[in-house]
């Protein structure tokens, strides 16, 4: 079970509420309230210098809990990238001849153009940040070598690995396949010429075929071409990841995937060699190669996910649990982009502070924390940063709603936070059912007659899974992820009253009694717990880690 945290009167209090606990009960329990001080005092290294006044605590400037400006942490982080990767041309065929002592004018010995390179994507754990993809737009693979004499095939292109950080979801926006272009083409020209050789229009075709240099124009008048080979597809197309790519790389990858094959080269001009025409000056060119237009999006990965108002206190929170260095400030949007900060479990001193397993069986040494952007009210509106941020915690396995004790309601707080969530998950659910499938089909008439008889084009509104319809429960939930509410700054005075009506409203939740503050069906039916506690002082993070241990493990 995990801890109880609602005790008002439990452990916690006497250092979270100093003020009431003297209040109503100091003598009675002078000695715990001396010892906890004590401990927390020598444990936490606080940071708080108390004053005889203990309804305006102060804080002592630069430590790690209430850093100077020096202490925190620059990352650059960009979050979408738009990359165009274009696979490697292949490198044109060769057109030689053997010419030794003695054999002046040998046979054709060019060699085969070399593929280009390919393009292959790998979620690598050491990469945080998609901002390098981001300022390239064009990835290119190497082109293929040409083809040399002495029938020596042309070397491969180089390839390149598109390395992102685990978490990365790859969409493809538009493809530019030549080989498929060409064989449409090909089949439109056959169509048209009806009884007439398929390949015709393609024999001469100069962005095709690669002329020996010393050909004049009468030689090129009255050669015979073959009829030009089919496009040919690169072997390797066939371990390609499928059209269109929609990938998920949520897990480091031991290997890269191959996205976009490199294009085959040119045939040398011995592939031409018929008994007519013994010696052709002439060999193909490389094919171009694939260019594939993918959108990146990266979605952290972690296992708590920090949501709260902007100056609630998450990042001092984040500070005070992890050595994250994570910006701090007694002003909203301090936090532009987010962190992540990882939480050991042995606290380096080889003891473990929670008992955890990972679902491998494996102990567990630690779990990571996101902390987003704060979110205002409307924030899907696109009021303060936007609810954008809301993919990052999307994913986490459970979230930590960061409700400022000292800064108005705190139930409201917690149904404005809870409203902006849902509008997010509404947001993405309308965004994946239009990427899945075009909301309107719309066929083209076909012939005059169909035109008459039509007058309105065919429109086939989609109907996929909406937030509301029967298929909604069967989308991940957001709502049905387990949570539980961070009551921060508890140490300000007159937080006391703000707590307990939090405490009541979510006993109501748990009891079914009230309604879920996020308005749906399918939520996380556990009883839901608010942990007080004052991340400045890094007074209760402990129960924290309990707290989320024990929902991890379940
Ligand atoms: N008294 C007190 N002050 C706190 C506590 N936690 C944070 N603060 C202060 O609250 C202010 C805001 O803290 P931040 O951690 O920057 O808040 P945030 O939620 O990350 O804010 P944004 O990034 O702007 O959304 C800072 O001045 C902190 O020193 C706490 O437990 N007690
Ligand atoms: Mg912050």
């Amino acid at each position: 079970m995990p801890p109880n945290c609602l005790a008002i009167s439990g452990t916690l209090t006497p250092f979270l509420y100093p003020f009431v606990f003297s209040a109503t009960a100091r003598r009675s329990s002078r000695f715990v309230f001396n010892s906890l001080q004590r401990r927390n005092e020598t444990t936490n290294a606080t940071t708080i210098t108390a004053t005889d006044d203990s309804s305006q605590p102060t804080y002592e400037e630069g430590s790690h809990l209430n850093p100077p400006p020096s202490d925190y942490s620059r990352t650059i982080f960009t979050d979408k990238a738009t990359i165009n990767a274009h696979a490697g041309s292949g490198g044109h065929g060769c057109i030689s001849f053997l010419r030794e002592k003695y054999i002046e004018a040998g046979p054709a010995n060019g060699g085969d153009g070399g593929s280009g390179g390919n393009i292959y994507i790998q979620a690598v754990r050491g990469e945080t940040s998609l901002h390098k993809l981001a300022r390239r737009s064009i990835l290119k693979a190497g082109r293929g070598k040409n083809g040399q004499g002495k029938t020596r095939g042309g070397e491969r292109g180089d390839d390149i690995v598109i390395q992102v950080p685990v978490g990365t979801v790859v969409r493809e926006i538009e493809r530019e396949d030549p080989v498929f272009i060409e064989e449409q083409r090909m089949k439109l020209e056959a169509g048209k010429r009806d009884g007439e050789d398929p390949n015709g229009p393609w024999k001469w075709s100069r962005d095709k075929w690669l002329l020996y240099p010393a050909v004049t124009p009468e030689d090129i008048a009255t050669a015979e071409f073959p009829t030009l080979p089919k496009p040919r597809r690169p072997a390797l197309a066939v371990a390609q990841v499928k059209s269109p790519i929609s990938l998920d790389l949520s897990v480091p990858m031991d290997r890269p995937i191959l996205l976009a094959a490199g294009a085959v080269g040119g045939m040398g001009n011995p592939h031409f060699v018929t008994r007519t025409v013994p010696r052709p000056k002439f060999a193909t060119k490389g094919s171009t190669g694939m260019r594939v237009m993918l959108q990146l999006e990266l979605k952290l990965l972690a296992d708590v996910g920090l949501v709260g108002l902007p100056n609630a206190g998450k990042s001092t929170l984040l500070r005070a649990m992890s050595k994250s260095r994570a910006r701090v400030g007694d002003w909203a949007f301090t936090t532009l982009q987010p962190n992540i900060g990882t939480v050991v479990l042995d606290d380096h001193q080889g003891r473990p502070v929670a008992r955890s397993t990972l679902e491998t069986g494996e102990p567990r040494t630690n779990y990571t924390i996101a902390d987003i952007p704060g979110l205002v009210q409307d924030a899907h509106l696109d009021r303060g940063l936007g609810i954008s941020f809301l993919r990052h915690v999307e994913r986490a396995r459970v979230l930590a709603f960061v409700i400022d004790l000292n800064a108005g309601d705190a139930v409201q707080a917690l149904r404005a936070l809870w409203k902006e969530v849902g509008e997010y998950e509404r947001m993405k659910i309308q965004e994946e059912t239009e990427l899945t499938e075009p909301l309107v089909e719309w066929s083209p008439f076909r012939c005059t007659e169909d035109a008459l008889n039509n007058r309105q084009e065919t429109i086939i509104v989609n109907t996929g899974p909406t937030f509301d319809s029967p298929l909604a429960p069967q989308v991940p939930s957001i709502a049905g992820k387990p949570w539980f509410v961070v009551a921060t700054k508890a140490d300000l005075p007159e937080t006391r009253e703000n707590f307990e009506k939090l405490q009541i409203y979510l006993d109501a939740v748990g009891k079914g009694e009230c309604e879920h503050p996020s308005g749906q069906k399918n939520f996380w039916d556990q009883k839901v717990e608010a942990i007080p506690i004052s991340a400045i002082n890094g007074h209760g993070t402990n129960k924290i880690t309990d707290w989320v241990v024990d929902l991890l493990d379940r």
